[in-house]
C-alpha cells in the first residue's frame, strides 16, 4: 500500500426513516436556542414542518435559498439571522439551500444543521459557493461544515424521479473522481466504492417505484458517502468541467454532472485503468464503468447530451478554452484537443468507451 495522509473530518450524522423526529433533540445537543430555518420557495412547507416541531426554538423561516447562492440572498439571509437573534441556522433541501446555510456560516460561525433532500452532498463537505456579480467563487473552510446532519428518506419521496435520478449520477461523480484523486487515501476509496455501489443500485429502484422508501434510503445512504469523499480529497478533470459548464454557461448543475460523467471518465481511463475497473465493478459493469455510467443514465431517462440541456454547440469552443485555463490536476494530461473532442462527443450525446 502506498503511503498516505487521512485527516478525518467530524460531523454528527442521524440516519433512517422518521429520523426528523429528533431534530429538537440535536438543536439542543448544538446548545442552540433560536433557529433560522432555511429553504427554498417551492420547500416552505417541509420548512415549516421543521419549525412546528422545534416550536418556541424556531426563530423564523428564510425561503429564499436559490442555485449558486448570489451574493445578495447571502447578505440578506445574513442580515435576517442576525435581526432574529438566530444562533443557529437549519437548512432543509438541496445543495442550494445547505449552500445558502454555509454562506450565513462563513461570515457568523453559526452552527448549521442540514437536512438534505437531493443527494448532491454538500452537508458533508466544507466547500462553498457564491456567486457575485456573475461570477461563482468558491472556497473550502471548516466553519461552513454542518456540524449536524439529518438523513431521513421520507423527505426525499417528493424529490422529482428526473432530479432524483441526475443528482444521484452527480453524487456519483464525487466517488468516481475521489477514486483518482491526487490525494485520495485508502479509507475515501472504501466509501467511494460503496457510495458507488448504494447509488448505482438505488436509481433504477428508485426510478421504478420513487415512494419506495428502501431505494430512497440506499440513495441517500450512498449520497451521504459520496458527499463524504467529496469533502475529503480534490476533484479532478469532471468537476473542472461541471464547474465551467455550469458557471459560465449556466447549465442546470445536477444534470451537466449527469451527461458530463461518462465522457470524463473515458478521457481518463487509460490514464487509471485500476480505478475504472473499481468503479465498473461498483455500478456492474466490471469492463466498461464510462459506458455503464452513460447507459445506468439513459436507461433511467436522464438527459446524456449537452445540447437536450441547454448547451449550444457555438460554445463549445469557449468552454474547452476555459476548461483548459488553470485546471485542476488530473491523471491525464489535460489536452485542448481531446478536451475539446469530449464536449463535441458529450453535446452530441454519444455513448463514450472506457
Ligand atoms: N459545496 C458543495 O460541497 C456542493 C456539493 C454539491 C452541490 N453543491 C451546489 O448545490 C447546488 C445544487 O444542489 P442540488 O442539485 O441539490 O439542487 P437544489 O438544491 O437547487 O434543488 C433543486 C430543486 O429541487 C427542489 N427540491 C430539493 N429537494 C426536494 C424534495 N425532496 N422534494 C421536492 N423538491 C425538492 C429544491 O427546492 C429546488 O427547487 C449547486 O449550486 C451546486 O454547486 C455544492
Ligand atoms: O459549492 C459549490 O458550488 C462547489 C462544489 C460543488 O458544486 C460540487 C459539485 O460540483 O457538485
Amino acid at each position: 500500500m502506498d503511503a498516505f495522509v487521512y485527516t478525518g473530518i467530524a460531523s454528527r450524522v442521524v440516519f433512517g426513516a422518521g429520523s426528523l423526529q429528533h431534530l429538537e433533540r440535536e438543536i439542543e445537543l448544538l446548545g442552540a436556542r433560536r433557529a433560522l430555518v432555511l429553504c427554498t420557495p417551492g420547500q416552505r412547507d417541509q420548512a415549516e414542518r421543521v419549525a412546528a416541531i422545534i416550536g418556541d426554538r424556531a426563530a423564523g423561516i428564510f425561503d429564499q435559498a436559490v442555485m449558486h447562492v448570489p451574493i445578495e440572498s447571502a447578505r440578506e439571509a445574513r442580515a435576517e439571522a442576525q435581526r432574529m437573534g438566530a444562533d443557529c441556522a437549519i437548512a432543509i433541501g438541496g445543495g442550494s439551500t445547505t449552500g445558502l446555510g454555509k454562506a450565513i456560516a462563513l461570515d457568523s460561525g453559526l452552527p448549521i444543521l442540514a437536512i438534505p433532500t437531493t443527494y448532491a452532498g454538500s452537508e458533508m463537505t466544507p466547500i462553498y459557493g457564491i456567486t457575485e456579480a456573475g461570477l461563482k467563487k468558491t472556497g473550502k473552510d471548516l466553519r461552513v461544515l454542518p456540524r449536524t446532519v439529518i438523513y431521513d428518506p421520507e423527505l426525499t419521496i417528493g424529490l422529482p424521479v428526473g432530479l432524483s435520478i441526475t443528482s444521484g449520477l452527480n453524487a456519483m461523480a464525487h466517488a468516481a473522481e475521489g477514486l483518482y484523486a491526487q490525494d485520495t487515501n485508502p479509507i475515501m476509496g472504501l466509501l467511494a466504492e460503496e457510495g458507488l455501489r448504494a447509488m448505482s443500485r438505488a436509481l433504477p429502484a428508485l426510478k421504478a417505484d420513487p415512494a419506495d422508501l428502501s431505494a430512497r434510503s440506499d440513495a441517500l445512504y450512498g449520497a451521504w458517502l459520496c458527499g463524504t469523499v467529496l469533502g475529503n480529497v480534490g476533484m479532478a478533470l469532471h468537476h473542472k468541467l461541471c464547474h465551467t459548464l455550469g458557471g459560465s454557461f449556466n447549465l442546470p448543475h445536477a444534470e451537466v454532472h449527469t451527461v458530463v460523467l461518462p465522457h470524463a471518465m473515458a478521457y481518463n481511463t487509460r490514464a487509471v485503468p485500476d480505478v475504472m475497473a473499481r468503479i465498473g465493478r461498483a455500478i456492474g459493469s466490471p469492463d466498461d464503468a464510462a459506458g455503464g455510467l452513460f447507459d445506468l443514465a439513459q436507461s433511467q431517462g436522464a438527459p446524456v447530451a449537452l445540447r437536450d440541456i441547454g448547451m449550444q454547440e457555438a460554445d463549445l469552443d469557449r468552454a474547452a478554452d476555459i476548461a483548459v485555463g488553470n485546471p485542476y490536476w488530473n491523471p491525464r494530461p489535460i489536452e485542448r484537443t481531446a478536451l475539446r473532442q469530449l464536449l463535441q462527443d458529450a453535446w452530441e450525446g454519444k455513448r463514450p468507451k472506457g
